[in-house]
């Protein structure tokens, strides 16, 4: 199984120290969501086991091999990344968009079919079908954030890490996104989630990192990490926890503790 890991990572971007002595391990099969306070760390985490910054101290590894040192078109087929807030500046339409994720792909015949296929299953997957020949500036925030999802998801990469991929969706294409996420996961991908809304994150994942600060506050399965002593100290806040009648646990933040 496939391992992801941030061993040791230390950051400083623009003179501040944004992560310090970041160690995290991240399971292919598994949806391992990002938790934490503006600020904590979470995006620059994400980017720094995508190789995309450089750490002052430790480093990414992927099934043991430091990412930043991977060749750019291997890294870019096994790992994919779906940046906070991403915007498109081109003026094209959904299907373009989403097969720009076949890049890394790409031989020297152009598209094949089996590029085609991956970029039709990641428009279902997002429920962008129906969106295919829309151009992307005429889509909502939440019609362009799925397109944008589905052109990674279409790159069909060993691991998907996303930077709230699901914030701008409404509760059902939440559920069902989400669900596509963890269907990724049930493939053998390792997904990697910067997520804010807790109940989602105790929805999807099957484990938690929660960063605090720079710094990690704890890591482990879901079960044993959101617990309302643990995310409390994570947000500074008074949280309840319970189970709904259907099964699903639910955080809820009640305040400042007091
Ligand atoms: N280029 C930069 N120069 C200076 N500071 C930066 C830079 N990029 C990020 N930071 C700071 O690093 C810290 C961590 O930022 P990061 O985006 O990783 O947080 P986050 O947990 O993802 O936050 P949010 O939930 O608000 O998205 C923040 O204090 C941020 O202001």
């Amino acid at each position: 199984m496939s391992v992801l890991a941030a061993e040791g990572i230390s950051l400083v971007l623009g003179g501040k120290r944004v992560l310090e002595s970041v160690d995290a391990v991240f399971s292919g099969g598994r949806v391992t969501a990002l938790l934490g306070s503006n600020g904590a760390g979470k995006s620059s985490l994400l980017a720094c086991l995508a190789g995309l910054h450089a750490p002052e101290a430790g480093r990414a590894t992927l099934g043991g091999a430091e990412v930043r040192a991977m060749p750019a078109p291997a890294r870019a087929r096994r790992i994919g990344f779906l940046p906070q807030a991403a915007d498109v500046h081109w003026n094209i339409d959904v299907a373009t968009l989403v097969a720009l994720g076949r890049l890394p792909w790409r031989g020297r015949w152009g598209e094949t079919a089996a590029d085609r296929a991956a970029a039709e299953a990641a428009l279902a997957a997002t429920g962008m079908t129906a969106f295919a020949r829309r151009g992307v500036e005429h889509l909502s925030g939440g019609e362009r954030a799925r397109a944008l999802l589905a052109r990674v998801l279409a790159g069909e990469p060993e691991w998907l890490l996303a930077d709230e991929p699901l914030a701008s969706l409404d509760p059902a294409h939440q559920l069902e996104v989400g669900a596509q996420l963890r269907a990724v996961a049930a493939g053998g991908s390792g997904v990697v989630l910067v997520v804010h809304d807790l109940n989602l994150a105790a929805r999807l994942a099957d484990d938690v990192v929660l960063l605090r600060d720079g710094r990690v506050v704890a890591a482990g399965a879901a079960e044993d990490v959101l617990t309302a002593a643990l995310v409390g100290a994570t947000y500074g806040l008074t949280v309840e926890t319970g189970v709904t009648a259907t099964g699903q646990r639910y955080i809820v933040p009640v305040g400042r503790p007091g």
